[in-house]
């Protein structure tokens, strides 16, 4: 991915990617972005709301991610994200085993898909965060189960949600419509830009742990 843009930070507090992800830092990597990287504990990613959709567990998972690292600091813009795929009206996170992979790319399999990226943004001063997502539609040819086999072996798919790597090569799999690609990989690039352009504007204070109650559900 080349050109990928790059926006001045909104204050003057370092910035701190909350996020184990390899490759949401390669991405600000190749951005530009001075950063350094502080994972959520594994907690902030858990609970189950039956009633959500794709885009309201990633925008809380984001949101969960970035309160966890926020704590942590007296100033800094923490950064935080979360990505799943969604088809058929399931969501797919990251798969558990090879069987749960290859399960997750059956059903892909032959489809047009959703991927969404939820990114959260939050000043440790200010106490103001924004919470955002990010849709990009897929296109996944239909897999035979030689291709799938080979797939498999490669241990690619492993922790990436819908157990597959657009980043990865393969030609079975295509953006529609243009849409984002660093947003499939972990990190909408674009829109984070615009965000940190935007962000005395879009902010919101943050309350007691919450923002926007009609939209992050905990
Ligand atoms: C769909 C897709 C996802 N992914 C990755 C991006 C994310 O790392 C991962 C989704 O898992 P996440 O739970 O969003 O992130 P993570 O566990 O890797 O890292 P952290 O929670 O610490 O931020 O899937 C790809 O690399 N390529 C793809 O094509």
């Amino acid at each position: 991915m080349n050109n990928l843009p790059k926006a001045a930070l909104p204050t003057d507090e370092p910035l701190v990617l909350a996020s184990g992800s390899p490759r949401r830092a390669q991405l600000m990597r190749a951005a530009g972005y001075d950063f350094t990287v502080d994972p959520a504990g594994d907690e902030a990613e858990c609970g189950v709301c039956s009633r959500e959709t794709a885009p309201e567990l990633v925008a809380r998972y984001a949101y969960r991610k970035a309160l966890d690292v926020v704590t942590r600091y007296d100033s800094a813009i923490v950064l935080a994200a979360d990505t799943v795929a969604s088809c058929k009206g399931y969501i797919l996170g990251k798969p558990k085993d090879e069987a749960h992979a290859e399960s997750m790319l059956r059903m892909l399999s032959g489809t047009r898909h959703d991927v969404y990226t939820g990114v959260c943004l939050w000043s440790a001063k200010s106490q103001r965060c924004i919470v955002d997502v990010s849709r990009t539609q897929l296109e996944m040819q239909t897999l035979t189960d030689q291709m799938l086999a080979d797939y498999l072996e490669t241990m690619l798919w492993e922790g990436k949600a819908g157990s597959f790597g657009y980043q990865d090569g393969n030609d079975w799999i295509s953006i529609v419509g243009g849409g984002s690609e660093s947003n499939v990989v972990g990190l909408p690039m674009e829109r984070l830009a615009e965000l940190l352009e935007n962000f005395d504007a879009l902010a919101e204070t943050v309350n007691n742990g919450s923002v926007d109650p009609g939209w992050v559900i905990d």
